[in-house]
């Protein structure tokens, strides 16, 4: 698995019409190494399709699936998930899952909520929004000098969210991050050749840093 790389999240209401699969997979052309299934609709029939049709891909293109929100989802398809604080336990989804599985969570600003998702068996931790965000505006804000103290304190995978872009992206990098985690700014586009592009443009960037 790869140690640092570009973390795509879908979301349900910008890639609907039929953009789902084509705009994931150009965003997996482009090298996306992480990709997380974002869907809010609450239809349990259509995410198990999605998910399904996501999972793959991603084993076509050797990147790892994640499901949002959703343990038994995540359970049922053998994939990894993210829980944020408000989603259920990282200590019971760690238990369900085994200690293979890929679980993250949501920190927010907080080095104290890190802490406490690694105690109960989260394999990263997710920081944000580092700026202002289209698909989450009210999410607390979270700084650089965060990011640092975190790589300073902490081993597992560090990830940034919230209103990254490609021309904002290099200071959360500098700061320590491993996976840039994007939605509007990778996805927010109006074709999939767009997005692939993209893609390989936030790869590049990961690894040059
Ligand atoms: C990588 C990553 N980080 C943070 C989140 C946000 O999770 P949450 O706070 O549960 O919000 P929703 O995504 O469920 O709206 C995330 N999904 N992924
Ligand atoms: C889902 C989510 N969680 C956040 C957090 O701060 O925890 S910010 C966010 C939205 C990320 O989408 P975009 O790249 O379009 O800003
Ligand atoms: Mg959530």
């Amino acid at each position: 698995m790869s140690e640092r790389g570009l973390y795509a999240i879908t979301d349900s209401a910008l890639l609907a019409d039929g953009k789902l699969l084509p705009y994931v997979e150009a965003a997996l052309l482009g090298g996306a190494r992480w990709l997380q299934y974002r869907d809010k609709s609450g239809d349990a029939g259509k995410r198990l399709a999605e998910a399904s049709q996501l999972a793959e891909l991603c084993c076509a293109h050797d990147c790892q699936l994640l499901i949002n929100d959703d343990l038994a989802l995540a359970d049922q398809l053998g994939v990894g998930l993210h829980l944020g604080q408000d989603d259920g336990s990282l200590r019971e989804a760690r238990q369900q899952l085994g200690p293979d599985a890929l679980i993250g969570g949501t920190c927010h600003a907080s080095l104290q909520l890190a802490e406490r998702a690694l105690e109960d068996g989260a394999s990263y931790i997710a920081f944000g929004r580092f700026f202002n965000s289209v698909t989450k505006p009210g999410a607390p804000a979270a700084t650089p000098e965060l990011l640092r103290s975190a790589r300073q304190q902490f081993s597992v995978p560090i990830i940034a969210i919230g209103g990254i872009t490609l021309d904002n992206a290099s200071t959360l990098l500098d700061a320590g991050t491993d996976y840039l985690a994007v939605i509007n700014g990778l996805f927010g586009a109006p074709d999939a050749e767009t997005v692939q592009h993209r893609a390989r443009q936030f790869s590049q960037l990961i690894h040059a840093s």
